[in-house]
C-alpha cells in the first residue's frame, strides 16, 4: 500500500476511492480497518465518525491509521466533507492533530475543495457552485449545519494550535511557493494551514507540494493530486480492477435532506414507487422494517424508494420533538434493518442516498470491503462487494446527500447492473 486514507463517512469513503481509482491506483475501500495484509495501492477506511464526539472519532481515526501505517503506506490521508460538515465541538481538527503526532507531521494542509461538484476554497471560505457554504443550503442541515463559510474560523473554534491560510495567488505561484509559505506558517505556530483552490489544476499544484507530507488532510479533489505524485515516481502497477455487473432486484434508500436529493427524490417518485417513511410513525409503530419489506418485495419489479427526505421545516418539527441524535438513530437504524432485511431475501442493488445513512446501511449488511468500479456522477461510484455467507456479490452506490443530477437513482441501478 502506498496512500492509506480514513475517511469520516462512508459516501465520503466513496467519494475519495473513486477518485483514487481514476487516477490510475488499485484501491480498495474498507469498512473500518481491515485484517492482516492486504493487496493495493490505496486503502480507504471508511469511518462513521463525523457526527461523534471528539475523543470517540480521535480513536477510531488513529486505529485505522495504525493499521493503514502496518500495510506500509507512505502516506496518509485524512478525508473530510467537500462542504466540511462538522460543528464548533467537531472532530476535524482534532483528529488531523492526533494524525500529525501519530505521523510526525509538522505542518499539514487543509483543503476540502472540489471544483468538479462546485466546491471551491477562495481566501480560505468555501463556496458551493455559486453561493457561500452557508447560504447553500448546508446552514439547514440535519446534524452538521453549516452557518459559517470560513474554514479558518471552523478550525480555530476545533482546535488549540494556530490555523494559517495560503491564498489562491500563492498557490498559482507553484508547488515551490506553497512550501515555502507552509514553512513560514509553521515558523509562525500554525501546523494546520487552509490552502485555496478553485480548479483541479490548483489541487494538482498543491499535491504536488505535498508529495513527501506524512500528513495530507482535504476533500477528495486533492487526492487527484496525490495519485498523480505516485504515477509520476513509477509506482503504479496501472492493472485495471475486475469490478463484476450485478443484475437482480433494485431499491433505493434515502435519508439524506440535502437539496440535490430532495430534487433527486422527486424525480424518481415521477416513474417509480416510493413509500415516505416519518420517524414519528415507526416510534408509533403504525411503520415497520416488516411493513417496509413487504412493501419493498410488492414492487420489486419497478426499483422503488423508501426515502425519508423531507424539508429543513420538518425536519426541525421532529428533531424538536424527538431529539436531534435520538431522530438520526430512528431513521438510520431503519434503513440499516431495512437493507439487511431485503438483501437476506435476494435484493441485489442498493442506491443509498446520504453519508450517515449509507454508514448505517453498510455496517448493518456486515460488508468488510469493496471494490470500485465505474464512475455514476463526479463524487460517486458504483460499489461491488460479497453479501453474507454465501459471498454473493452485491451492487451497491453511495450517495453523498448533495451529489448528482437528478435522475441519479435510477441512472446508479443501470450502471450497477453494467448498463451505460
Ligand atoms: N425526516 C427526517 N427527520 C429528521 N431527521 C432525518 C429525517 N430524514 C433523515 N434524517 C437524518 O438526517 C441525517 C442526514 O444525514 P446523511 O444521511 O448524512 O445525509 P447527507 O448526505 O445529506 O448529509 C441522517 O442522520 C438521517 O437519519
Ligand atoms: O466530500 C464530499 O462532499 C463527499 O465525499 C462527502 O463526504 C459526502 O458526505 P454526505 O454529504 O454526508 O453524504
Amino acid at each position: 500500500m502506498l496512500l492509506g486514507a480514513i475517511a469520516d463517512d462512508f459516501t465520503g469513503a466513496s467519494d475519495l476511492a473513486n477518485t483514487l481509482a481514476r487516477g490510475g491506483m488499485a484501491t480498495m475501500q474498507f469498512v473500518g480497518p481491515g485484517r492482516g495484509k492486504v493487496n493495493c495501492e490505496a486503502g480507504v477506511v471508511a469511518l462513521k465518525t463525523r457526527s461523534v464526539p471528539v475523543e470517540d472519532a480521535v480513536l477510531q481515526s488513529m486505529d485505522a491509521a495504525r493499521w493503514l501505517l502496518d500495510q506500509g503506506c507512505e502516506q496518509i490521508f485524512f478525508k473530510y466533507c467537500s462542504t466540511f460538515d462538522s460543528t464548533r465541538e467537531g472532530n476535524i481538527g482534532p483528529v488531523a492533530e492526533a494524525l500529525q503526532r501519530l505521523t510526525g507531521a509538522d505542518v499539514t494542509v487543509v483543503c476540502p475543495a472540489f471544483p468538479a461538484t462546485g466546491r471551491r476554497v477562495f481566501m480560505s471560505h468555501l463556496f458551493v457552485k455559486d453561493k457561500l457554504l452557508s447560504e447553500s443550503g448546508m446552514e439547514n442541515h440535519p446534524l452538521t449545519p453549516m452557518t459559517d463559510p470560513d474554514i479558518r474560523r471552523w478550525l480555530r473554534y476545533q482546535t488549540r494550535g494556530g490555523v494559517g491560510s495560503i491564498t489562491l495567488d500563492t498557490v498559482r505561484e507553484g508547488s515551490g511557493a506553497i512550501r515555502s509559505r507552509l514553512r513560514d506558517e509553521l515558523t509562525d505556530g500554525n501546523r494546520l494551514v487552509v490552502v485555496d483552490a478553485i480548479e483541479d489544476e490548483d489541487l494538482m499544484t498543491i499535491g504536488e507540494a505535498v508529495a513527501d507530507h506524512a500528513l495530507v488532510t482535504g476533500g477528495s479533489g486533492l487526492a487527484q493530486g496525490l495519485a498523480r505524485n505516485f504515477a509520476r515516481h513509477g509506482k503504479l502497477s496501472g492493472i485495471p480492477a475486475d469490478v463484476p455487473v450485478v443484475t437482480g432486484p433494485g431499491v433505493v434508500l434515502c435519508g439524506s435532506c440535502s437539496l440535490a436529493s430532495q430534487n433527486q427524490v422527486a424525480c424518481h417518485l415521477q416513474n417509480h414507487p416510493g413509500l415516505s417513511i416519518d420517524p414519528a410513525a415507526i416510534v408509533r409503530g403504525t411503520m415497520s422494517v416488516e411493513i417496509a419489506a413487504r412493501w419493498v418485495a410488492s414492487n420489486a419489479a419497478d426499483n422503488p424508494i423508501v426515502y425519508s427526505t423531507t424539508s429543513p421545516d420538518v425536519v426541525s418539527f421532529v428533531q424538536q420533538r424527538f431529539g436531534r441524535e435520538e431522530s438520526a438513530k430512528i431513521l438510520e437504524d431503519f434503513f440499516g434493518s431495512l437493507a439487511k432485511r431485503l438483501a437476506d431475501s435476494g435484493t441485489r442493488q442498493i442506491v443509498v442516498g446520504g453519508g450517515e445513512t449509507s454508514g448505517a446501511v453498510v455496517e448493518a449488511l456486515g460488508l468488510k470491503h469493496m471494490t470500485i468500479g465505474a464512475e455514476i456522477d463526479p463524487g460517486v461510484p458504483v460499489l461491488v462487494s460479497e453479501y453474507g455467507r454465501s459471498m454473493r456479490p452485491i451492487g451497491l452506490a453511495l450517495k453523498s446527500g448533495n451529489f448528482g443530477s437528478p435522475d441519479f437513482f435510477a441512472k446508479a441501478l443501470d450502471r450497477i447492473a453494467g448498463h451505460e
